[in-house]
């Protein structure tokens, strides 16, 4: 990869948004679409519209609809693609390194690369996926130097070395039919960095971190639609910029419509939601981009995708679809619950933690008090489908728990399981049947005493296990959060 080809030079300066979307347009008509390029020009704008936002000196231009998109002068990505490229390739020597296809020592030689010049400071806040923040900076998230590493190999003429992408983390795969894996960046917070080492099938297997096996493993335009799922059009915790939004979600259209998202669940995702947001007019609603989401893990990750759900759960809970929202919530944990839940998982754990003890909770809420206004029969604290999947939900977790070195379930969520179960109604606990794996039935009618003697005893035991353990952890230290919790617990119940 040489200087930036003539004809890309054409396409600048970038005024709006459309002379952006026809530089990548023009990109990905190319076999081998020019990733430094693109992830710079993308962080030069997101950099302008979020970070540095020109604020308008005149009132009135603040005022009227007139886009503030920046113009984006050659000269400026000129400088900085000449940077990375030179840097690159002064650090690394191709002649040692004859073969066509990349090997494990070249791979961590050209990671250390992008490595030894990070500064130490903060890795986890927004705007650090690109290269800009690199040439910038010197600053990249986990993704961010992943990336780096695919494209430096671009710059290199490796057209083997490509990210591959789980929910939580990133590495590349390289060799003669991609069969080799490099960790090339970190994890989490806390854990030594595993770079140059492959990832083992004992890593992989029934871990949701390495997706059990069935990463996204991308092809050069999957890798630019990674940079373009990565743009963060934050400006602050409660600001987006509508431009960087705009952009994305054109970009994620062009890269749709040229088939670069039917396997990446996770930019369908995105997508779903920059759509729930600002719909484009002609276009596919959120909720079918996010069963395409669902599909496209179905079809090509062995449903082993726990992400495509919860975007699903979550629109149909923003858009008070409660009983839609438990439903996707079941097969979240349905996907979930073949994992076996390790401390390099909390990403996840969060999800369910915040549906489990929070989102639930508040609808149960929000029904009961529509109850009282709402014909009975329509809420979902009377329907037994809600009721199977709120069940089959917690059932999910427990599943997920079985097996694991670390545990996943603590008093807080006993509690809100107490509290939500109450919600339903008695007779609706009734009406569904337990099948049980080998498809044993409990059938609902006749049992129906026992099981809700049974039911009762659950609830009595966890309150008298709560009881004791609130009365032990007051006589120890306890960490922090945990006493709260449990001493928390003891005022409510
Ligand atoms: F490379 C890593 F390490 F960063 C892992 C990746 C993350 C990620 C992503 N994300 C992460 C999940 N994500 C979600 N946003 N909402 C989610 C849901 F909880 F609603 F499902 S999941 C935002 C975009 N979107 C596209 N590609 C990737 S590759």
């Amino acid at each position: 990869m040489a200087g930036l080809r003539e004809i890309e030079k054409q396409f600048f300066p970038l005024q709006k948004i459309q002379d952006v979307i026809d530089l990548f347009k023009h990109e990905l008509k190319d076999n081998e679409p020019n990733l430094t390029l693109m992830s710079i020009v993308l962080g030069v704008i997101e950099n302008i519209l979020t970070v540095n936002r020109a604020v308008s000196s005149d009132a009135d231009k603040s005022n009227t609809l007139e886009p503030i998109f920046p113009v984006i002068e050659l000269s400026t990505i000129e400088a900085l693609y000449t940077k990375f490229v030179t840097h690159i390739k002064r650090s690394v020597d191709k002649t040692k390194f004859p073969d066509k296809f990349a090997t494990r020592e070249l791979v961590k030689i050209v990671s250390d690369v992008v490595w030894c010049c990070l500064s130490k400071s903060f890795k986890d806040r927004a705007h650090l996926q690109s290269l800009y923040s690199f040439l910038t900076g010197n600053k990249l998230d986990c993704f961010g130097v992943a990336f780096a590493v695919v494209a430096a190999f671009q710059i290199l003429e490796y057209n083997d070395v490509h990210l591959s992408l789980s929910e939580d983390h990133a590495w590349v795969v390289f060799g003669e039919d991609l069969k080799e894996t490099a960790e090339v960046t970190w994890h989490g917070k806390g854990n030594e960095d595993k770079r140059g080492q492959p990832i083992t099938a004992s890593v992989v297997e029934k871990s949701w971190l390495y997706l059990n096996g069935q990463p996204v493993i991308c092809n050069r335009h999957m890798e630019v639609a990674a940079i373009v799922s990565g743009i963060n059009p934050s400006i602050n915790l409660t600001v987006d910029s509508v431009e960087m939004g705009s952009l994305q979600q054109e970009l994620l259209w062009l890269l749709y419509d040229l088939g670069h998202l039917s396997k990446y669940p996770m930019a369908l995702g995105n997508l779903g939601d920059l759509e729930e947001i600002s719909p484009t007019p002609g276009r596919p609603p959120p909720v079918d981009i996010f069963e395409e989401s669902i599909q496209s893990s179905k079809v090509h990750y062995h449903n082993q995708h726990v992400y495509p759900y919860t975007y699903l759960g979550g629109y149909h809970y923003r858009n008070h679809n409660y009983k839609k929202a438990l439903k996707a919530w079941a097969e979240a944990t349905n996907a979930v619950k073949n994992f076996n839940y390790n401390r390099e998982d909390e990403e996840i754990y969060k999800e369910f933690l915040e549906v489990g003890n929070d989102l639930i909770p508040t609808m149960m809420k929000h029904v009961a008090s529509e109850n009282a206004s709402r014909i009975h029969q329509t809420s979902i604290s009377y329907d037994p489908d809600c009721y199977a999947d709120f069940l089959r939900f917690y059932d999910g977790i427990c599943e997920w728990e079985e097996d694991s070195k670390t545990p996943v379930l603590h008093i807080t969520w006993a509690k809100q399981l107490v509290n939500s179960l109450a919600k339903f109604d008695p007779t609706v606990r009734k009406l569904i049947h337990l099948i049980s794996e080998d498809g044993e039935e409990s059938s609902s009618s006749s049992e129906s005493d026992e099981e809700s003697e049974e039911e009762r005893e659950i609830i009595q035991d966890e309150n008298r296990n709560q009881k004791k353990k609130v009365k032990a952890k007051k006589g120890k230290t306890h960490d922090k959060d945990k006493s709260d919790k449990i001493n928390g617990q003891a005022e409510d119940s």
